[in-house]
């Protein structure tokens, strides 16, 4: 597990870090500074040019450093300063009035540098950016990109990106590296800032765990290793010992949907999986997945006799140990009673996608019966219709919305995007860091779902189920575009990948 920052909450770091633990500003600049050059010299020799774009805050004081530090190695260097000196931070006098004194080749904008810029480091703005960029710091970003530097290494954050949405402010400058100090901010963990970030490093400048301890840190990511969060299944067990996932999915010529997410609640662990679904996709799943009970009902007798469809439907509730609710169901009138009566019946986990909350976007009174194990998991697009806001306005802020919602009904929000984000009921957020864009394929929702309720029937609770799952699936989809390339992928071979990362568990 790996944290994540704001802005706000890094400055904290920083505050409670210089502050209270007593670690002076400039040591920490100092050790930032050597983060960043220990990159940049994998990336040059003594024949590149190097500019450095220094803002006059704290970036750009690391940018000083930068610049000093190359200096005294012997690398032909520039530092670019933007704004003026009145309102330079106190660390960036000090580090200008030392780079002065040793000589360092200094150019104010608008001067640029002569000749050719073969790396650019970019330390114009970092966690301190905190509005459009306008004027002529507009001008001097427009003027970095059409100069067109061969490699270029940011300093904390692209400039020009927001440190909590990954929004661009205006104008950015795209990176092929960026050093980040301590913790990775959430900007470059989501688009479009996590697609001008390149490659993250993120460095270690001796920020200490009180420090950490001191914003309580909410935001987190997975990474390998993480594995090992999965329960193990233990030898003295049987089949009953690993929960009993009820798929509640598939309408008519929808059998897929649920046969992915029973395939995908077995592969992860499940003991037991019943398919409820329609009585003409009986066959087709039966030989599809032998392993799966099937039960099923007549979509126009559901219709007719409520009274016993329900009474059906609460039999199935009182088997499950987790629901998986919506995949495929369609949308005739019978479904918003068979979400109704799923809601009301079942006192364990439900995981409800696709048509599930299509019947909730249409009859937003079944939010009434939402408690606190229910895990949501729309795309954007289902997203939108849930809350009436637009797929634009969602994108925005991805971890705005998603929370948003969470908290609304006390309930765990996964929202499905490039980067997924798990707004977990117990306050946590997760931020995906696994997966890739073959994924995006019909399908791969339903496996999602199926993974979760895997994890869930394994036994963890629907937090750590939410975000494991979306983390596992995003593992699963990275290796099929291994063997497969980007354009190949099928839900189903994600499946076939999740031993592969379960492997890891017992490692
Ligand atoms: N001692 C510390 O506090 C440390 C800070 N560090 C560096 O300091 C950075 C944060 O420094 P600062 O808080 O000084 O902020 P920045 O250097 O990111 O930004 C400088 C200032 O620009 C102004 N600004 C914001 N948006 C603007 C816009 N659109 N147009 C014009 N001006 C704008 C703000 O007033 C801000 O204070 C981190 O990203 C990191 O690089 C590191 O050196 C580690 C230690
Ligand atoms: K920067």
């Amino acid at each position: 597990m790996r944290n994540l920052v704001t802005g706000d909450q890094m400055k904290e770091v920083d505050r409670y870090t210089i502050e209270t633990i007593g670690i002076p500003s400039l040591v920490l600049m100092e050790r930032a500074a050597l983060a960043v050059v220990s990159e940049i010299e994998a990336l040059v020799n003594k024949k590149s040019n190097i500019w450095v774009l220094c803002g006059n805050g704290n970036n750009g004081g690391d940018g000083i450093a930068v610049a000093r530090l190359l200096h005294l190695k012997g690398y032909k260097i520039w530092a670019i300063l933007a704004g003026t000196r009145e309102s330079g931070s106190r660390e960036w006098l000090a580090q200008l009035d030392i780079a002065e004194k040793i000589g360092v080749q200094l150019v104010n904008f608008p001067e640029f540098p002569p000749g050719e810029c073969n790396l650019f480091v970019d330390a114009l703005f970092g966690v301190g950016l905190n509005r459009e960029v306008l004027g002529t710091y507009k001008e001097i970003m427009e003027k970095v990109i059409t100069y067109g530097p061969e490699i270029t290494v940011a300093v904390d954050i692209p400039s020009g990106i927001h440190s909590d949405s990954g929004q661009i402010m205006g104008t950015a400058l795209r990176a092929d590296v960026t050093v980040t100090f301590g913790f990775e901010k959430l900007g470059t963990m989501l688009y479009p800032g996590k697609g001008y970030s390149g490659r993250v490093v993120v460095a270690d400048i001796g920020f200490p765990a009180q420090s950490l301890s001191a914003i309580r840190p909410s935001f987190f990511t997975f990474e390998s290793g993480d594995t090992k969060e999965i329960p193990l299944r233990p030898a003295y067990s049987n089949k009953g010992s690993f929960g009993k996932v009820l798929v509640v999915a598939g309408g008519r010529n929808m059998s897929g949907a649920a046969y992915l997410s029973a395939l995908a609640a077995y592969r992860t662990g499940a003991g037991l999986v019943k398919i409820f679904t329609i009585e003409e996709n009986r066959t087709i799943l039966q030989s599809g997945l032998p392993e799966a009970i099937i039960a099923t009902y007549d979509p126009e007798e559901a219709e007719a006799d409520t009274a016993s469809f329900k009474e059906l439907l609460k039999k199935q509730c009182e088997w499950a140990s987790v629901i998986v609710l919506g995949p495929g169901l369609g949308r005739e009138p019978y479904v918003k009673n068979l979400v109704e009566e799923v809601l009301t019946n079942a006192y364990v986990p439900i995981i409800l996608d696709a048509d599930g909350l299509g019947a909730i976007a249409d009859h937003p009174d079944l939010t009434g019966y939402f408690t606190e194990n229910i895990i949501v998991t729309p795309h954007l697009g289902e997203m939108a219709r849930l809350t009436g806001s637009s797929v634009e306005a969602i994108k925005k802020n991805l971890i705005a919305a998603a929370r948003e919602y969470a908290d609304r009904f006390g309930i765990t929000c996964v929202l499905k995007d490039a980067v997924t984000i798990g707004a977990l009921k117990d306050q946590r957020t997760y931020v995906n860091s696994s997966g890739n864009s073959a994924m995006a394929k019909a399908g791969s929702g339903d496996v999602l779902t199926g993974i979760i309720a895997g994890l869930l029937a394994l036994g963890l609770e629907e937090s750590d189920g939410a975000a494991l799952g979306v983390w596992l699936h995003g593992r699963a989809g990275d290796a099929v575009r291994e063997k497969y390339g980007s354009y190949s992928l099928l839900a189903s071979q994600l499946t076939e990948e999740i031993y592969t990362i379960l492997q890891e568990q017992t490692r």
